[in-house]
């Protein structure tokens, strides 16, 4: 198979089960939301993914190959983290330059442009720099290294909204200049859900969904009105959580409505992604 396959991985800490047979396969060029509670293991998975923590059971292949201990491989992967790898004293520009020594393909142009429109100064010490700014300069490298997979863990991490904004945007563009394929790990659901076209949740250990992201939401409703009337018309169905005020009431479907009568007084809209991933990770309790 072209891709990444991640084969029944489980990971433990301790006697805690972090990750417990996880299995996804990764296509090339596509934009992959990998999403989960604090704590569920989405780091974990990540370094598991890139070799740089070792699974206690599981493989991942690169296009057939298994990936640990094969540079070669693991050439092909870039994962961005919130971990700084770098000397302290080492300046921006140090930094691109020992990147680019590393990766063959690294876009020393793009990365220039980019520290440009986000004003990253390449003449500042890394160590000197913002928190933001730290997490601007590694996406300019995670953008600028043109591996074919690129894992972002919390990509946007102390950057403010302008900076957000101007991230996305600039990810779009380098995904359609370049395809390839992103894993982006985040809790800013909203933010990313335009772009995102595959959806992973990790959940108390198991991958509880993956599904590319039209098909979710196609079967994702929020039902309110008049509590009793909301009940009557959600019996029978998947419903994953419900909110209440006063006497209103919203219950959340997940899953086929069928033919059934819409009483006068109820109403029907599509769930969000974020509305979604809360009902579904909130432990079974409802948010009333
Ligand atoms: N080196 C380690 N030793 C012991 N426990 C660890 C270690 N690394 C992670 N853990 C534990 O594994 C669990 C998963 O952590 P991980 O950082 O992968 O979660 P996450 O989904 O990325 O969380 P967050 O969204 O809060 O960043 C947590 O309970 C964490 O405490």
């Amino acid at each position: 198979m072209k891709g990444i396959e991640v084969k029944q991985i489980t990971k433990r800490y301790g006697k805690k089960v972090i990750l417990n047979g996880i299995g996804f396969e990764l296509e090339p060029n596509k934009i992959y939301g990998l999403l989960g509670r604090n704590g569920a293991g989405k780091s974990t998975l990540l370094n598991i993914m890139t070799d740089r923590v070792s699974a206690d059971d599981g493989e991942i292949r690169l296009d057939g190959v298994d990936i640990q201990d094969n540079d070669q491989q693991l050439g092909n992967m870039y994962l961005m983290s919130e971990v700084d790898l770098y000397p302290k004293a080492a300046k921006v520009s140090q930094i691109f330059k020992w990147t680019a020594q590393l990766y063959n393909g690294f876009d020393m142009e793009l990365a220039m442009k980019l520290a440009q429109k986000f004003d990253l100064d390449v003449k500042a010490q890394f160590s000197k720099l913002s928190t933001g700014y730290r997490t601007i300069m590694k996406l300019i490298i995670a953008l600028s290294v043109q591996v074919e997979f690129i894992f972002l863990d919390e990509p946007v991490l102390g950057l403010d909204a302008n900076h957000r904004d101007l991230f996305y945007k600039e990810l779009v563009q380098s995904y359609s200049d370049n395809p390839r394929t992103f894993v982006i790990s985040t809790h800013l659901i909203e933010e990313v859900a335009q772009l995102i076209e595959h959806v992973l949740v990790i959940d108390q250990g198991r991958l509880i969904i993956d599904d590319e992201t039209e098909d979710i939401l196609k079967n994702a409703y929020m039902i309110s009105g008049a509590e009793e009337e909301v009940d009557q018309y959600v019996d029978g169905l998947n419903v994953i959580g419900s909110d209440k005020l006063a006497s209103l009431k919203a219950s959340y479907v997940f899953g086929e409505l069928d033919n059934r009568v819409i009483p006068d007084r109820v109403s029907i809209d599509k769930m969000d992604l974020q509305t979604l991933f809360i009902n579904l990770t909130n432990g079974g309790q409802n948010n009333e």
